[in-house]
């Protein structure tokens, strides 16, 4: 479990995130939404680690990662696995040698501990006979994949994705979600994803926090949200006609 407890954190006087508390819990997918700007991306960063909350704390299985000695923290960091907006994969390498990278970084495997290990998060995600392709060679549906991949190929217990489905049409983005979600449950993955995708938010939702000005406005399931009468969630979730509609209909279907 992941909790964070009255984090704050700001720029050169300026406080962006103003005092937010969350639990994350282990098998769960958990999603923040907000507006631009509302501080997601500073939220996430300090979940990882990139960012140093001023006050307040962020404790992973009990352990405030701010008091970690160096190995603790170089543990901690095995235990995370990222998906960045982009896939982020090196370019100029294959599919196996991206997916082999955090092994060949922070184990002593063998090469074909290693190998054997590529082989099987690639089949989870899919991607079997994709080894030698490289990045260039793959849709951007094929490259999130990967990005999935790599980041589970340390068998994390904390997973962080920002805006995995940026650029995917609305059918592969419902894949890519599925498939986070499907692996969170399998492995008891703790994750956290930030995104603008409402489909993510009534698809796999089973958590999602409402950052406004760098507060948590509004916490719940993806049912919740559909019954919610906070304002600023229902004028930002719901700001499409379509949306509305599903509301509506949803509401009507339940009464
Ligand atoms: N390193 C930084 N230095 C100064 N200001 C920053 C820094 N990082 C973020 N900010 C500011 O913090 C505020 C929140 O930014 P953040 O990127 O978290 O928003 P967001 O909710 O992720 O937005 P978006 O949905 O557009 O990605 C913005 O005003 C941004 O300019």
């Amino acid at each position: 479990m992941i909790e964070v407890d009255n984090i704050h954190k700001g720029f050169g006087g300026v406080k962006i995130l103003k005092g937010i508390s969350a639990k994350f819990l282990p098998g769960k997918t958990s999603l923040i939404i907000g507006q631009s700007g509302s501080g997601k991306t500073v939220f996430l960063k300090s979940l990882i680690g990139l960012h140093t909350p001023e006050e307040g704390f962020i404790s992973f299985d009990g352990r405030i990662n701010t008091n970690f000695t160096t190995e603790e923290k170089r543990q901690w960091r095995q235990e995370i696995g990222m998906v960045f907006q982009g896939s982020a994969l090196f370019d100029s390498q294959t599919v196996e040698e991206n997916v082999m990278f955090p092994l060949k970084m922070f184990t002593k495997k063998t090469n074909s501990e290693m190998l054997d290990r590529v082989n099987f998060v690639l089949k989870r995600v899919n991607l079997e006979n994709a080894n030698k392709k490289i990045p260039a060679e793959l849709s951007g549906g094929m490259q999130k994949r990967v990005a999935i991949a790599r980041a589970i190929v340390m068998n994390p217990k904390y997973l962080f994705c920002d805006e995995p489905n940026s650029g995917l049409d609305p059918q592969t983005a419902i894949v890519i979600d599925n498939l986070i979600q499907e692996i969170t449950q399998e492995y008891n993955i703790t994750t956290v994803i930030n995104t603008h995708d409402m489909n993510s938010v009534m698809e796999i939702g089973e958590k999602i926090i409402f950052l406004k000005n760098g507060l948590k406005a509004w916490e719940g399931s993806s049912e919740d949200i559909f019954r919610t009468d906070n304002e600023a969630v229902v004028d930002f979730v719901y700001s499409s006609n379509l949306f509305k509609k599903v509301r509506e209909a949803y509401l009507n279907e339940t009464k």
